[in-house]
């Protein structure tokens, strides 16, 4: 609201220029088939949920072109915060009137790659449902084993029946894997198939593929949609507010943190130390350890740690066992990597999609404390209990909170693929599901940030060093 003088006599601020003025609003363009073929080739047809006795669509059931989602929704009106200027915004998710696919006509394929992620059967399931029931397509396949799949494995071809309890299931019906991006093989096999819908569920490395897969396509002027639907236990995917399965896979580990606390508090100089996954996030880590409290020291990729001296992790821990006779450490996979004596073989170590192998953060911990109980402490008792729950957090179904939140992205996905849109991914933003850019979310990462909020807020929780301040020179 604009802020007038009034009867106070005062200047009026002139917010004018900070209010919501279209023209400061930048849309990010989405690619639809319509910018790279003809007319004649894409007849539009009505939606046929206009006659689905389920729904009722009034006018504002629709989405149109200008129903937009705001990237970001905090503002400091002074200035002092401004927001990206213009303010980045993404068409809603949604059902559009006009569609431009009849439900006979369309093939629609599926796959998922990479790891596993609590939810990838519920977004199979909803994707099946949906196409099936809102929109009565009839031919969908599941392409097995990932990317390579499309090109290697006979399509298993999908009906609501069969899809019917996988929302209970862990892991992915349909397999998965890493590696086997092969662009020509992948696309020819999407061609000589008949897919015009691909819908590829996965991470940040199945979403670069994603964008791969549908540049080929629209440099072929195939009449082919592609989306993307992203799929990451780590949370480590940008722009979208949080990944599916994610709750679910915080919620696990808080068994893990409860074990390893009951653990430390039973046993003299007891420390309870727990490995969870984060590549090179530590979203997981982070929250489990807000939502736990009972957690000491929570260590993360993004920030450094060191062992020995001043400031150091020994020195915390000694310190906490005097004070409470046990501590709980959490650490993210992907944390202290570089902290590890490792071979020159190991340093170059990947796996098949290219991600580097990481040496066990966890064992190498353990091993440390106890070295450095021996000579600091040698005639005290001492113990380390070290959980690893690895794939305990991922391998399982979706919390209903999860459940909903896949219901919600295959709808979405679904909805703007009939309404012509590819290379699209959806996701909530800011709590509104939108249509992103495919290209755009394969480059965002999410990392934690160590000056929000929410690491001064861990850090408040537990006490633990401030090492990115002291760490200068005291790693060994
Ligand atoms: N830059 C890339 N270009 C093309 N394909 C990729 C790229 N990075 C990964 N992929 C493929 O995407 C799939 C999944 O990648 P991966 O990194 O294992 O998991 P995630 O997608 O969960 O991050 C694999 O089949 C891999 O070969
Ligand atoms: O043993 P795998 O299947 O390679 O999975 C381990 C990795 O998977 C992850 O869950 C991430 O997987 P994605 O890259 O598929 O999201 C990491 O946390 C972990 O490093
Ligand atoms: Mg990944």
């Amino acid at each position: 609201m604009a802020a007038s003088g009034g009867s106070t006599g005062e200047p009026a601020t002139d917010l004018q220029d900070t209010e919501f003025s279209i023209s400061r609003v930048q849309l990010q363009v989405l690619p639809h088939l319509s910018s790279y073929l003809p007319d004649t080739l894409l007849p539009v047809h009505i939606n046929p949920l206009h006659h689905n006795p389920f729904f009722h669509p009034s006018h504002s059931f629709y989405i149109s072109p200008t129903d937009i989602v705001l990237r970001h929704i905090a503002h400091d009106l002074s200035g002092t915060f401004p927001p990206p200027s213009p303010r980045l915004a993404y068409l809603r998710a949604g059902p559009h009137h006009q569609v431009y696919f009849k439900p006979s006509e369309v093939r629609a394929a599926i796959v998922t790659c990479g790891g596993l992620c609590p939810g990838m059967n519920t977004v199979i399931r909803e994707l099946v449902v949906g196409l099936w029931e809102l929109y009565g397509v009839r031919e969908i396949y599941g392409v097995k084993a990932g990317f390579r799949g499309f090109y290697s494995v006979e399509p298993l071809r999908l009906d609501p029946k069969m899809v019917d309890s996988f929302h209970k299931r862990g892991g992915t019906m349909l397999e998965t894997s890493r590696g086997g991006f092969d662009l020509h093989k992948i696309v020819n096999a999407i061609h000589h198939r008949g897919y015009n819908q691909v819908y590829i569920i996965g991470g940040d490395g199945t979403m670069r593929g994603a964008v791969k897969i549908f540049e080929e396509i629209r440099s072929r002027k195939l009449r082919v949609a592609v989306t993307g639907i992203p799929k990451t236990v780590d949370n480590d995917v940008g722009i979208i507010d949080k990944s599916f399965g994610f709750q679910t896979a915080v919620e696990m580990a808080q068994q893990a943190i409860s074990a390893a606390h009951v653990e430390a508090e039973s046993a003299v100089n007891g420390i309870g130390l727990v490995k969870l996954m984060g590549r090179s996030t530590g979203h997981i880590a982070l929250n489990a350890t807000l939502s736990s409290r009972d957690v000491d020291c929570c260590l993360i990729p993004e920030t450094e740690f060191y062992l020995k001296g001043k400031g150091g992790l020994f020195e915390f821990l000694d310190q906490r066992l005097r004070e409470n006779g046990h501590a709980v450490v959490v650490v993210a996979e992907g944390a202290g990597q570089d902290l590890i004596p490792r071979t020159e073989s190991q340093r170059e170590e990947r796996d098949e999609s290219g991600n580097l192998v990481f040496l066990d953060v966890g064992g190498w911990l353990k091993a440390e404390l106890k070295k450095w109980w021996e000579r600091e402490h040698p005639n005290e008792l001492f113990t380390v209990k070290y959980i690893d729950p690895t794939y305990m957090i991922r391998a399982v179904p979706a919390n209903a909170t999860d459940n909903l939140y896949c219901t919600l992205l295959a709808h979405s996905a679904i909805h703007g693929v009939m309404a012509g849109y590819t290379g699209f991914v959806s996701g909530p933003i800011n709590g509104n599901y939108a249509y992103i850019p495919l290209d755009e979310v394969a480059e965002a990462r999410n990392e934690v940030d160590i000056r929000d909020h929410k690491w001064a807020w861990v850090r408040s929780v537990t006490n633990q060093p401030d090492f990115a301040r002291t760490s200068s020179g005291m790693n060994g």
